[in-house]
């Protein structure tokens, strides 16, 4: 399986609606702290649009509801893992996504024979605070080796200028929030991505 080399990822159908159809082929609905309904209601809209738009649809952390909607594809963290039902994912034909940050949770991640793992924080990430320190390049290529032909995600701190640096490393896609979404300008800064990976996505 081959990832996009630009992965996208926004909080609300809203954020999909703007900044997909701009040509973003991976995209990632991470939402916290809303109600079921809500969720479900954007998952929805996601799904739609991304269809609309040739783009891959991930559902993170909700695997009942992304079954239910009839998605394709999930990413889950360590404690979303291990409070999920890795059969039922598989048996609706849920392609799937896990995070480490570290050797034990890599090999947990393995076990579950994941379809990419993601690798973070690669720089220090201001969206949420995390118990690890950042992992630095180098950890990426040790990581490539690791899975073994899996796409590998570089995620955290990531923004355009450090693009070229985790591709040359072993990343196979990079995952990015607050450089675009935070930026005065998204639409603007997401074309810039979109240039910036070009390379990496035809080669
Ligand atoms: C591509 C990608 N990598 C890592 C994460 C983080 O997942 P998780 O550790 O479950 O944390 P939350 O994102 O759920 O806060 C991710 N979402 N996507
Ligand atoms: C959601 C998330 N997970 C991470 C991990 O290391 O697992 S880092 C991260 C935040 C990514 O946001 P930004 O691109 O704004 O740094
Ligand atoms: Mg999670």
């Amino acid at each position: 399986m081959r990832l996009d080399p630009f992965y996208l990822i926004v909080d609300s159908a809203e954020w999909i609606a703007r900044l997909v159809p701009l040509g973003v082929k991976l995209v990632q609905l991470r939402i916290k702290d809303r109600t079921e309904a809500e969720i479900r209601a954007d998952i929805r809209n996601a799904k739609s649009i991304c269809s609309a738009n040739g783009c891959q649809l991930i559902i993170n952390d909700y695997w009942q509801l992304a079954i239910e909607e009839g998605c394709d594809f999930l990413h889950l963290g360590q404690e979303d893992l291990a409070g999920a039902d890795l059969s039922a994912i598989r048996e609706a034909g849920l392609k799937l996504g896990l995070s480490t940050h570290d050797g034990a949770e890599l090999e947990t991640a393995l076990s579950a024979r994941p379809d990419y793992v993601a690798l973070g924080p690669i720089y220090a990430t201001i969206l949420k605070q995390m118990k690890w320190a950042p992992q630095g390049l180098e950890r990426l290529r040790e990581w490539k080796i690791r899975i073994a032909g899996l796409p590998l995600v570089a995620i955290g701190g990531l923004n355009v200028d450090r693009i070229d640096g985790v591709f040359a490393h072993g990343a196979d896609s990079a995952a990015v929030v607050t450089d675009i979404t935070l930026n005065s300008d998204p639409e603007a800064r997401t074309r810039q991505w979109l240039k910036a990976t070009a390379r990496w996505r035809s080669s």
